[in-house]
């Protein structure tokens, strides 16, 4: 039984994976079943793989190939149709409330769209201090002192405070987005498509950002993109999905260099694409 009341990463080896996926699946009823024929979609259909602190798994694939789905997971927001999850190196049970929590205090997320991430009528303090106060972390002062913090490791003025989200350009929420999602000193960030609501000018800064992160902070991180360059960018080793299945995976360097599956070529644009394989 996996404990829940002990801090986040507390007794974990550095060695072991942070979490992992042992030949998960998913599969959904589908949206375009009917009273008289049901249709399975195999979301995911069988993928392993583990996310190790400070280290960057970047996922790759096309529209529909299972990327969310598989992040969906990681943060036990859905339960497998099959397969295993280990956090820590045990393996989650079942998804209680008590489980779910503790995931949440040791694995976070930043996704696409930072404008609905956070609530348009919170300042970034309020919105800062929400993640501390939900979980009961601290005192009041340290909370605040946390907050001020967080504000810095971002790159963002003290001054943006008391400010409402809708006061701020895209790529300032999305700083935001990513300090809220480090309020509980996580051990590992999901970071779903982060730059992909973002102007050209400015994806650079966040990607910055996030290694920046992951140095400092020694953070995980799984990277999620259908941009298999930006995943380049900052991964260490990619898994490439299709279908809900990892169809290649490995260190960044030898999945760029010698791509072995003409799925992954067909997305570094050596060969012609393969929708729908
Ligand atoms: N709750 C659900 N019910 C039914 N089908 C679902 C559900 N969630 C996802 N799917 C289906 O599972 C498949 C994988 O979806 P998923 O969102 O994980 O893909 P993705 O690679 O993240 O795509 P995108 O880049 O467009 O977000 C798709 O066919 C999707 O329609």
């Amino acid at each position: 039984m996996i404990p829940t009341d002990i801090g986040p990463g507390a007794g974990a080896r550095t060695d072991t994976p942070v979490i992992e996926l042992r030949d998960v699946r998913m599969h959904y009823r589908s949206r375009n079943s009917t009273m008289f024929r049901r249709e399975i979609v195999r979301a995911l259909d069988g993928i392993s793989f583990s996310v190790h602190a400070g280290r960057t798994l970047g996922i790759v694939g096309e529209s529909g190939s299972g990327k969310s789905t598989a992040a969906k997971v990681l943060l036990g927001l859905e339960t497998p149709t099959s397969g295993e999850v280990a956090f820590e190196g045990e393996v989650v049970p079942g998804f209680s409330t008590a489980v779910r929590r503790r995931i949440g205090r040791v694995i976070s997320a930043v996704f696409q769209d930072p404008a609905t991430a956070l609530n348009a009528r919170m300042t970034v303090r309020e919105a800062l201090l929400d993640p501390m106060q939900v979980h009961g972390i601290s005192e009041p002062a340290a909370r605040e002192a946390r907050v001020s913090e967080l504000l810095s490791l971002v790159g963002l003025p003290q001054s943006a405070l008391e400010v409402l989200p809708g006061q701020l350009s895209g790529g300032q929420r999305q700083r935001v987005a990513i300090a809220r999602a480090l309020a509980l000193d996580p051990r590992v960030i999901i970071a779903d498509e982060p730059t992909s609501a973002l102007d050209v000018s400015v994806r650079a800064q966040i990607l910055n950002l996030l290694t920046d992160l992951k140095h400092e902070l020694g953070l995980g991180m799984v990277f999620i993109s259908h941009d298999i360059q930006t995943v380049r960018y900052l991964s260490d080793e990619i898994a490439v999905m299709n279908g809900g299945r990892i169809v290649e995976s490995g260190p960044a360097a030898d999945v760029f260099d010698h791509p072995s599956d003409p799925y992954t070529r067909s997305l570094l644009g050596a060969a012609p694409t393969l929708l729908g394989r």
